[in-house]
């Protein structure tokens, strides 16, 4: 079955919402096989369009320098082949993934003849509005379609070039297939995001990517459901029973690997009776990286040459080769810490005591609570979701990186025989078999 959309071509925002939403209920009818037919199909437009998609990034990186933008802003921004291709690659890795709409998820006889099921279901049409990175814009369209969802998206301004060229590509995928282009749509100014946040009768969900108080902004601005992906400020603590190679490796890895992901550390809280063996190497190791250290005053007693940390640096993501570093005496004083300036975003301990271990995932509150690992695993494809939308740090699910199962919600299907509720009230009431089917 398929719904006619009879819309004609109009650029209001309203109407382009409309066109989504009605190429949204389409697409949400459409086949495991037709959402990964589209899906390859994009992937190959990409590639088709891949010089066009890099020289227009060329030019949206000329445009940001003449304006001094930020180093970890033009990291994001920079799109190379070697990014592109790794992002077409996760267009694919998608399609292997199981089609998270139409999962039973409870299968239940109520009484003979009444049968409950809770099947999964796109939740119609996204507004995600994201950073200056290009690369995003693949990774949000392809995680919309496999999920059956349209995507209203805002990428950061210095991107819009670039994030032109990749749409364009997408739909021209998209109209060698059975989904409506019109179920992506791109937005490439503020003024538009404050009239999307009023057009709760045509999106279900935005989800905002961006500092703290754009989320906060957002939230406070729409009666759309909001999904906010907020600042990381990363910690690393590293016990005092801690491997000390292990804890230099993953300090290493969490603040530089890629410093301006929201993954980073910000933070390296270290353990006192650690502290005198354990720094000196890791600032060494740092500094080798081109890493600024600041510290408390516990700090310089044992490095004295860098910078003394103030109360704004443990409220700061750097997203840069910067790092505040700070020594406690104790867990629990590690802890406090975490659950005052940390941004319940991915915070991590490194220790080889279970218990030091167990008690740092069970009492720290963050999407991602590791153990002897580096922040940086906070990332979808990492963790087998194929791409993410972004990493929600907020405390209702779903957190962490979104995937598809984040993109879906549930109905429950009842099917009876002239069944009535009437049956099982009052004194000669009927009793429910409720027995589970399976799924
Ligand atoms: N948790 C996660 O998954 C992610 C978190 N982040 C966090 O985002 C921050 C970095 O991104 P940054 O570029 O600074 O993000 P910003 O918050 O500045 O911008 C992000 C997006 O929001 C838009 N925006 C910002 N303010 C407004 C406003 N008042 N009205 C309308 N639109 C607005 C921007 O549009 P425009 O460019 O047009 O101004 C852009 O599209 C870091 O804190 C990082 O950790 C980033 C990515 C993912
Ligand atoms: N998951 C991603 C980081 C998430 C993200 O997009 O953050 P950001 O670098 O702040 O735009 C990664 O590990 O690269």
């Amino acid at each position: 079955m398929s719904l006619e959309i009879s819309l004609q071509h109009t650029s209001t925002l309203k109407e382009i919402a409309q066109k989504t939403r009605l190429a949204a209920l389409n697409l949400s009818l459409l086949t495991s096989k037709q959402k990964d037919y589209a899906l390859d199909t994009i992937a190959l437009a990409l590639e088709s369009a891949q010089e066009e998609i890099l020289q227009a990034n060329i030019a949206d990186c000329q445009n940001a320098m003449s304006q001094s933008i930020s180093k970890s802003l033009y990291k994001r921004l920079y799109l190379d082949s070697n990014k592109l291709q790794e992002a077409i690659a996760g267009v694919r890795d998608l399609v292997k993934l199981k089609d998270p709409v139409g999962q039973v998820q409870i299968h239940r006889e109520i009484d003979r003849g009444l049968i409950l099921k809770r099947i999964t279901c796109p939740l119609g049409v996204l507004g995600v509005i994201f950073e200056a990175r290009p690369e995003a814009a693949i990774q949000i369209v392809s995680l919309a379609i496999k999920s059956g969802n349209g995507v209203i998206l805002k990428g950061g301004r210095e991107a819009i070039g670039s994030c032109e060229a990749i749409v364009k590509a997408i739909k021209q995928g998209l109209s060698k297939t059975d989904i409506n282009p019109d179920v992506v749509q791109l937005l490439t100014t503020r003024e538009e995001i404050l009239e999307l946040l009023n057009l709760d009768k045509y999106v279900d969900l935005i989800i905002p990517r961006g500092s703290n108080s754009f989320v906060r902004f957002v939230q406070e601005n729409t009666r759309i459901p909001v999904l906010g992906h907020a600042d990381g400020i990363c910690h690393l603590y590293v016990d005092k029973a801690a491997d000390i190679h292990k804890a230099i490796d993953i300090t290493i890895d969490a603040k530089t690997q890629y410093a301006a992901a929201c993954n980073a550390i910000e933070t390296l809280l270290i353990h006192s009776s650690i502290a005198q063996e354990f720094l000196p190497q890791v600032a060494s190791a740092l500094e080798s990286e081109n890493v600024e250290l600041r510290g408390d005053n516990r700090t310089l007693d044992i490095l004295p040459k860098i910078e003394l940390a103030t109360e704004k640096d443990w409220q700061t993501e750097y997203s840069d080769l910067i790092l505040s570093i700070k020594i406690v005496d104790s867990l629990e004083e590690a802890i406090a810490h975490i659950s005052e300036y940390g941004s319940r975003h991915t915070e991590a301990i490194v220790t080889e005591d279970l218990i030091a271990a167990n008690t740092f995932q069970a009492l720290v509150n963050a999407a991602g609570v590791y153990h002897n690992c580096s922040t940086r695993f906070a990332d979808g494809f990492r963790y087998g979701f194929g791409a993410e939308v972004g990493i929600s740090t907020q405390q209702m699910p779903p957190r962490g990186p979104v995937g598809l199962e984040g993109l879906v919600t549930y109905k429950y299907h009842i099917v009876g025989d002239g069944h009535v509720v009437k049956t099982y009230t009052g004194d000669r009431r009927k009793g429910f078999t409720h027995k589970d089917l399976g799924v």
